[in-house]
């Protein structure tokens, strides 16, 4: 029995990957320090693994950007205007992550997307009529090359190319069957280039066979896979999958010419189901993944015992392997120096679940007379309360709109924005030194309501309709409340990649989430008392908050999302109480921990309205509700959206929902709308023409009395130079258009 993991963080355990493209970015090294540098972190965390005792050493898992994007580059699939731009192969790469924006000329990155069902995002590659599919370079080989001095068993790893075909725009007239052959070509060129090279093994990751499979993508796979395997030479595949069971397509996949197969058990609700009915080869090597590659707890030893047992006794050919990559955990528990040393005992992070795999290989082949309680960890004994969450009814949108609106007097097309106002390097100071107790609290706030007023005084200015506090006192939306509530934990370093080299550090939910203290109240009411117009307040809504957090293993995440309604019913009390009269409850993470298969679906999506309608109908009907949700692909869940019942949605509509502007779904939502007039992430300002552009196709599908204007997303990585241009062109734009409106009739 071996040991093994689907891929490594390539980030840094210090976030060293982050600050080294950041400084190449701002042209402060070269590409070659830049590349040295990397080379320099592959060794370090191939030296971890080697550490660790794992028996496979996996290879170019490491990206300078992202792995799907590697993959579109290694097979050329790189649209014409990239090209155009003549950069150098690095830059070409980087303009396509992130875009172009100097001498030789100016391109948008490509779109990105949520990987899955995490809050990773990967690149989207493009396929255009005049690509040209085809190996155009040798930097997996090369990385291969580096590990020469490594004794251990060596893996390759490329993304498959059925996932690859899945997960890609086509934008020209052809769609994906038509790259088929040459991308079959291209693979296979890629094979003969690792057996020259003598690769040991070829894992090729498959995540989207855990996906609802169609006829078509079952023929898809067979051809890919029968042309690609009956061109492999003595190539060995390991054919990996991830993020849950391949119940469509086991049945083919253990006929096919694979040496080995990688099957998650821990989110794969039916793989011992399968690998037991339809008996698994033994001439195959099953790379098993039972330690949690997406949680921070640690493994149940006996479980995990019973399992590897089960699998022995079926004759299996056995890898004890994570269940995903563990990029999607943090690097080493050695980085927590306040936590509890009880709950540390309980935790497992990357390094710690690489030794789990060593110890489970040493249980499993050691003597079965041995005692191994010693090592059974404690599990989690927090209890499991559950408020149900009654519905109380309430009246309906049309009567409240007409309430809101006596006591709001709002213009047509109200002007607002998001929530959050530039992070200046201060901002973020006043928080780090009073954090680090090098500030009194007193002083602390001080600051901070100095912020907000400029931030207020600033809006007013700029004539925006609805305002916002600013959100200076967060340092993430998500972090901020769970500093508050209790039965959260915070980190000082458990830092994950959420894209490019943007990490997260996402709380760990311990124990039933409760209630504290008013958490905002006392920043709105100060915005509130220095305005005529008004505030609105801005939190974080529970689906958000649980799903940006690490979730506890004994109970479903969806009793913490109740819990956590339950919760924020108080706050939102206490805001109503001390005169707020706009509330928007964020929940840009509804989307993303939706089930990946449909059947699973209704479940999530109900007990996350749920929990969002219960905040909604503890309100007055006056109090007018706003949501708001970004960066995700909502469009397939609009009936959903409209079951929010929210009165005003916000949402983002330009990396992602372009095509919302094509949804008629939008004239059945029974809400006011804003779909975000420009990008918050782009350094251009947006010009007025632009902007009554974006307004005037807005209300060719929402009707003007329905209409919001907004930017995207929130402004906190923005600048007060950038955003007084932005705002006041939306806000000239946005009268402009009133005056062509004919009156409305109120
Ligand atoms: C990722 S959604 C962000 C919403 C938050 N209110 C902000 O403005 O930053
Ligand atoms: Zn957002």
């Amino acid at each position: 029995m071996q040991t093994s993991i689907v891929a490594y963080p390539h980030i840094g355990k210090e976030r060293e990957l982050k600050y080294l493209l950041e400084k190449y970015w701002r042209k402060e090294i070269s590409a070659a320090t830049l590349e040295k540098e990397a080379a320099t972190l592959r060794q370090v965390h191939w030296q971890n693994q080697v550490d660790g005792s794992l028996d496979y050493l996996t290879i170019n898992d490491f990206s300078l950007y992202d792995t799907v994007l590697d993959t579109a580059c290694l097979f050329n699939i790189i649209p014409t205007r990239y090209r155009r731009l003549g950069l150098s192969a690095l830059d070409t790469y980087f303009a396509l992550a992130r875009g172009y924006r100097d001498e030789k000329g100016t391109v948008a990155p490509l779109a990105m997307k949520k990987w899955f069902n995490t809050n990773y995002h990967y690149i989207v590659p493009e396929f255009s009529d005049d690509c040209d599919i085809k190996l155009v370079s040798q930097t997996p080989l090369a990385q291969y090359r580096e590990t020469a001095s490594y004794q251990l068993k060596k893996k390759l790893l490329l993304l498959g190319p059925f996932t690859l075909l899945k997960l890609s725009a086509y934008n020209g007239s052809k769609g994906p069957a038509t790259y088929v052959p040459a991308l079959i070509r291209a693979y296979l060129e890629f094979f003969r280039c690792c057996q020259q090279e003598k690769v040991e093994l070829l894992q090729l990751d498959e995540p989207a066979l855990t996906l609802d499979l169609q006829q078509e993508d079952l023929n898809l796979l067979k051809k890919l896979y029968s042309e690609l395997l009956a061109g492999k030479g003595k190539l060995q595949i390991l054919l990996q999958t991830y993020f849950g069971d391949i119940r469509d397509c086991y049945d083919d996949l253990i006929k096919l010419d694979f040496d080995a197969l990688g099957l998650d058990f821990v989110e794969g609700e039916k793989t011992l189901q399968l690998v037991s009915s339809a008996p698994f080869p033994t001439d195959k090597i099953l790379f098993a993944g039972i330690v949690n590659g997406r949680n921070v707890w640690r493994n149940s030893y006996t479980a995990s015992l019973n399992l590897i047992k089960n699998l022995q006794l079926q004759g299996i050919n056995l890898v004890l392997q994570s269940s995903c990559s563990l990029q999607h955990v943090p690097y080493s528990l050695t980085g927590e120096k306040n936590l509890p040393p009880a709950l540390k005992e309980k935790l497992a992070f990357g390094e710690e679940k690489i030794r789990e795999l060593l110890l489970l290989k040493e249980l499993a082949t050691a003597d079965p007379a041995a005692d191994s309680t010693a090592v059974t960890p404690t599990v989690n004994t927090a209890k499991n309360q559950v408020k149900l969450l009654p519905l109380q009814t309430k009246a309906t949108y049309e009567q409240r709109a007409k309430l809101q609106q006596q006591c709001l007097n709002l213009p047509l097309l109200p002007t607002t924005t998001i929530g959050s106002f530039p992070q200046s390097q201060a901002v973020r100071q006043n928080r780090r030194r009073y954090n680090k107790q090098l500030l009194k609290l007193c002083d602390y706030e001080k600051f901070n309501y100095a912020e907000i007023k400029k931030c207020i005084r600033f809006q007013e200015e700029i004539g925006l309709d609805v305002l916002v506090h600013g959100e200076f006192e967060r340092n993430d939306m998500v972090e901020f409340f769970a500093q508050q509530l209790s039965g959260f934990v915070v980190t000082q370093n458990a830092w994950i990649q959420s894209y490019g080299s943007r990490c997260v550090k996402p709380p760990i939910i311990v124990d039933d989430i409760k209630y504290r203290q008013p958490m905002t109240v006392k920043w709105i009411k100060y915005a509130q008392s220095l305005t005529t117009k008004p505030v609105k307040a801005v939190l974080t809504g529970p689906t958000t908050i649980v799903n940006w957090s690490f979730n506890r293993e004994d109970i479903p995440a969806q009793n913490s999302i109740l819990q956590l309604a339950a919760a924020l019913k108080n706050e939102v009390a206490a805001l109503e109480k001390s005169g707020s009269k706009i509330i928007q409850i964020d929940e840009p993470a509804l989307r993303e921990k939706l089930p990946l298969r449909k059947v699973d679906q209704p479940s999530y999506l109900e007990t996350a309205v749920n929990a969002f309608q219960f905040l909604h109908n503890s309100c007055r009907p006056e109090t007018m509700i706003q949501t708001h949700i970004c960066y995700s692909d909502y469009t397939d869940i609009m009936p959903w959206l409209d079951k929010l019942d929210a009165d005003v949605i916000l949402l983002e509509a330009s990396r992602t929902s372009k095509s919302c502007l094509q949804n008629p779904a939008f004239l059945q939502l029974n809400a006011a709308l804003s779909l975000g007039v420009y990008d918050v992430h782009s350094e251009c300002i947006p010009s007025v023409a632009e902007l009554l552009t974006a307004i005037k196709q807005r209300l060719a599908v929402i009707p003007a009395a329905a209409l919001w204007v907004a930017p995207d997303c929130g402004l906190k990585t923005r600048t007060y130079k950038e955003l007084a241009p932005s705002l006041k062109n939306m806000v000239t734009a946005c009268r402009r258009m009133r005056q062509m409106l004919p009156l409305p009739e109120r």
